[in-house]
């Protein structure tokens, strides 16, 4: 199963710069893609148009040869800021409730201790809330993760805990992983192709 992007061009308003031209891109469920690139160079903007979340651009993108369909979201993007895509006035239980029923060993997996679910997003860490926004991004629906930075806030040891546990649920569930960093030796580590961004933009 892949996840392209064919031909994406796109500008944030008629007046503003051009950010993407003519990307061509093919995420493919049995490979760990990278992408990187210096920074304004589009990657979270071409992130946020194959995940669904910017939907006026040019071209096409298609999640196994399908349009993404509002109602069930097979593709799922995590975010370089957890508290800018989290409810304040819902507790940490209820913002995960909301994507699935966790399991308690994935809790553990990810670090998340049981008193934290009684929290307000306001009453974590960066690094704790992002452990959070992973988890809920992993419900049993996600075909296709994509990963914007999303273990920058972290210190070196978790961000290494944190890609093991995404890593085995990526590999037992057969799920496509789009990895965008600044960090070129962890993607060297992590995934089996890197594409610069520079390469695959003609703006
Ligand atoms: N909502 C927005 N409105 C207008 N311009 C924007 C918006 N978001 C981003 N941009 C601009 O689009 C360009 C590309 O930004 P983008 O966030 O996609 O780059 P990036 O490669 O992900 O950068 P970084 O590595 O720093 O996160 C930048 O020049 C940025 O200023």
């Amino acid at each position: 199963m892949e996840l392209t992007g064919k031909n994406i061009s796109f500008k944030y308003s008629s007046q503003s710069k051009q950010i993407l031209k003519d990307v061509n891109i093919t995420i493919d469920n049995k490979k760990i893609l990278g992408l990187f690139g210096d920074s304004g160079s589009g990657k979270s903007s071409l992130c946020k148009i194959l995940a669904g979340h910017i939907k006026r651009y040019e071209g096409e993108v298609k999640c196994g040869g399908n349009k993404i369909p509002n109602a069930f979201d097979p593709v799922q993007l995590i975010y370089q800021h957890p508290e800018k895509v989290m409810n304040p006035k819902w507790k940490m239980h209820e913002v995960l409730g909301e994507s699935w029923d966790v399991p308690d060993d994935l809790l553990e997996d990810f670090g998340i201790q049981k008193s934290w679910l009684n929290r307000w997003p306001a009453e974590l860490s960066g690094g704790e809330l992002q452990r959070f926004s992973v988890l809920r991004a992993l419900n049993p629906k996600t075909k296709f993760l994509i990963a914007d930075e999303m273990t920058t806030m972290l210190d070196a040891i978790t961000q290494v805990q944190i890609f093991d546990s995404v890593l085995k649920i990526v590999k037992e569930r057969n799920m496509g992983l789009l990895v965008v960093s600044h960090d070129k030796d962890l993607m060297d580590i992590i995934c089996d192709e890197v594409v610069y961004i520079d390469d695959i933009n003609h703006v």
